[in-house]
C-alpha cells in the first residue's frame, strides 16, 4: 500500500503532492536574439518567488525547440566510425568551443531539414537521420532554450561526402574536427586541456559511452 506524503513530499517517480504555479512574466530588457524576464511564480507551499530567466528572441513556437543539435556519426569502409566536432570562437566565453554541429530552427523548417541544413553548412556532409529526442532543456537554471538532438548517419563513401565542402553563413567561422568514436572521451579532455571549452552534452555523451564500456559499474539492487 503506498505510504502517505506530507505536503510537497517527492515521491519516488519524481511527482510532488504540491506543484509549483506560473503567475506572471515581466521582461525587463530585450536585444535582437534575447530576453531577459522575472518569471514570478508560487511555490508548492504557496509562497510567491521570483526567477531571472533568458530566453531566445528567434523562438519559433513554444512546442518547438530552439535549436537542432547533429550527433554526427561517419562510416567509412575500413575506417573506424568517428564523430563530426565543430570548433569556433564563442564570445560569451572568448574562447574557442568544441561541439556537436547544431543550430537555430528556421521558422516553416522541420527539425530533419534543420539537423541535414545545419550539418551541410557546418560541415559539409550530407547524412540520413537515424534518430530523434524530444526537445530537452539546455540550461534550465537559466534560459527556456531547448534543443532536439539528431542522430545522423553520414555514408562516407558517397561521392557527395568525398571533399565535404562547407557553406558558411557570413561571420561564420567553423573547423571541422573527426574524431574516431573509440577517442572521444581522451580527445576531448585534450582539447579542454589545450584551453578550449567542450560543450557539456557532448562531453556526457563521450562520458556515458565509458560507462558502458564498464568504467563505472552501475549498481544493481541486492
Ligand atoms: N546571442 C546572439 N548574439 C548575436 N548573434 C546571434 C546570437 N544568437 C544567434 N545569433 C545569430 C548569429 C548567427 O547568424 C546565427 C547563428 O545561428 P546558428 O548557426 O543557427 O546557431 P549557432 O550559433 O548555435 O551555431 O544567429
Amino acid at each position: 500500500m503506498p505510504s502517505e506524503k506530507a505536503a510537497g513530499e517527492i515521491s519516488e517517480n519524481g511527482t510532488s503532492s504540491q506543484s509549483s504555479t506560473f503567475i506572471k512574466q515581466e521582461d525587463l530588457a530585450s536585444g535582437k536574439w534575447l530576453k531577459l524576464s522575472n518569471v514570478y511564480y508560487a511555490d508548492p507551499t504557496g509562497r510567491q518567488r521570483v526567477w531571472e530567466v533568458t530566453s531566445r528572441t528567434t523562438k519559433v513556437a513554444g512546442d518547438l525547440p530552439d535549436a537542432v543539435v547533429i550527433i554526427p556519426i561517419l562510416r567509412r569502409n575500413l575506417h573506424y566510425d568517428c564523430t563530426i566536432l565543430v570548433k569556433q570562437f564563442r564570445p560569451a566565453f572568448c574562447k574557442y568551443t568544441i561541439e556537436f554541429p547544431a543550430g537555430l530552427l528556421d521558422p516553416n523548417e522541420t527539425v530533419e531539414t534543420c539537423a541535414k541544413r545545419e550539418l551541410k553548412e557546418e560541415t559539409g556532409y550530407t547524412g540520413v537521420v537515424k534518430h530523434s529526442t524530444p526537445a530537452s532543456a539546455l540550461d534550465g537554471g537559466m534560459s527556456n532554450s531547448t534543443a532536439q538532438f539528431l542522430t545522423v548517419q553520414i555514408d562516407g563513401d558517397l561521392p557527395e561526402n568525398q571533399n565535404p565542402e562547407q557553406k558558411s553563413d557570413e561571420g561564420e567561422f567553423i573547423e571541422v574536427l573527426t574524431v574516431p568514436m573509440d577517442e572521444l572521451l581522451s580527445k576531448l579532455n585534450e582539447y579542454s586541456t589545450e584551453g578550449m571549452v567542450v560543450d557539456s552534452r557532448l562531453y556526457m555523451y563521450a562520458l556515458a559511452m565509458e560507462h558502458t564500456k564498464g568504467m563505472v559499474q552501475p549498481k544493481t539492487p541486492k
